[in-house]
């Protein structure tokens, strides 16, 4: 069963919450793990169980870029809000930068979530590999 993880920051709240109600069959057979707030509204939204986690501000950011690189997140949905600052603004952006490292979709607004729903690729069982480092040891070899 595919894991999804959820997070939206509160100016995008309702949009997440209006997306997933859209989707509310596609997430019937998906575990779903997300930021406290989040994943609270998305819980009463769906009548599904989520895995909550600690509000972003509070860590949360963080628990679910540890799941992604335990490999146990098979997508990130992410509605950051760009036109507001965030106080833990480098856990937001260590948790996108762990979705890109580990190759999974991330989807940062509805229209790329939505092609994600829709794609075959997500579909199937793609092959998940551990990131290649080899380019930063051979820097290190070098110095
Ligand atoms: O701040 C968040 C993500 O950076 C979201 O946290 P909450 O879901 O607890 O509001």
């Amino acid at each position: 069963m595919k894991t999804i993880a959820l997070v939206a920051h509160d100016g995008k709240k309702q949009a997440l919450l209006r997306w997933v109600t859209t989707h509310k069959d596609f997430f019937a057979d998906k575990q779903l793990v997300a930021t406290g707030t989040t994943g609270k509204l998305v819980a009463e939204a769906l009548q599904q169980p989520v895995q909550c986690l600690a509000s972003g501000p509070l860590g949360g950011d963080q628990q679910i870029g540890a799941m992604i690189a335990e490999q146990k997140i098979d997508w990130l949905v992410f509605f950051w809000d760009p036109l507001s600052s965030q106080p833990h603004d480098p856990d937001v952006k260590a948790l996108i930068r762990l979705a890109v490292v580990w190759n999974i979709p991330v989807a940062c607004n509805q229209a790329t979530a939505d092609f994600i729903v829709h794609s075959s690729l997500y579909q199937q069982d793609y092959q998940r590999e551990v990131p290649d480092f080899s380019v930063y040891q051979q820097r290190l070899d070098k110095q």
